[in-house]
């Protein structure tokens, strides 16, 4: 039952078709474990500016329409839900790119590989795959996908990821060491897309430097 403070909030259709998009979604990333352990989090931003966003806690893999809730653009509650602890990446990411609808966060082991074999950035180059992220029409792209040390406060990691992007444009996603990777796109199969793209450089990248390093 929702309290008083919240019973104006409606859901809308809209609501519901982008909470059955992240459940998906939230499946297909689970079936590839690349969200072990309630770890990971989604969201899908509204017409109205609103945002669709994974309850905390839930498990990703397992999600029901109950476990998708909805915030203002500021990442304050709209149903009395406790969102995401990682609101606040989301939120910084709408804020600033208009045209993203959907933003996905993994905890995924290549991820987590990649921050321990490369300090900082990870550079990706020449790889066909590389067309999947939007912008980019040919393998004979570099693309630099920064590494942020991981950090309790959220607000502070928020502000460093803020800092970069302010510095650096192209940026398709970026990850924090010991935890996982973030990436959006103008709708949730587009994330979808660039998660998996990434994801599979990102695998390429470790095998290469990681049997090189041996
Ligand atoms: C299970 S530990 C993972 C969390 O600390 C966090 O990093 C995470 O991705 C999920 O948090 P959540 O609050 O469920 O969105
Ligand atoms: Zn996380």
């Amino acid at each position: 039952m929702q309290s008083a403070k919240y019973s104006m909030t409606s859901k809308t259709d809209e609501f519901f078709r982008k909470a059955e998009q992240l459940i998906a979604a939230g499946r297909f990333i689970d079936s590839k474990g690349w969200v072990p352990a309630t770890s990971g989090n989604f969201s899908a931003r509204l017409s109205d500016g609103n945002i669709a966003i994974t309850v905390s806690g839930r498990h990703k893999g397992r999600l029901e329409p109950d476990d998708i809730m909805l915030i203002d653009s500021r990442g304050q509650s709209l149903d009395g839900k406790k969102p995401s602890a990682e609101t606040l990446l989301h939120t910084s990411i709408y804020q600033r790119f208009p045209q993203v609808q959907a933003v996905l966060h993994p905890h995924s082991v290549n991820a987590t590989l990649t921050a321990r074999l490369f300090q900082h950035e990870i550079v990706l180059e020449d790889y066909e795959l590389l067309k999947a992220l939007p912008g980019i029409a040919t393998h004979e792209t570099r693309i630099v996908v920064p590494i942020f040390a991981n950090d309790q406060d959220i607000p502070r990691l928020a502000a460093r990821v803020e800092a970069y992007m302010d510095a650096h444009d192209d940026v398709h996603g970026y990850i924090i060491a010991g935890h996982g990777f973030y990436t959006w796109g103008a709708s949730v199969d587009d994330a979808l897309r660039h998660l998996e793209a990434l994801e599979f450089l990102f695998d390429i990248e470790i095998r290469l430097h990681g049997v090189t390093r041996l």
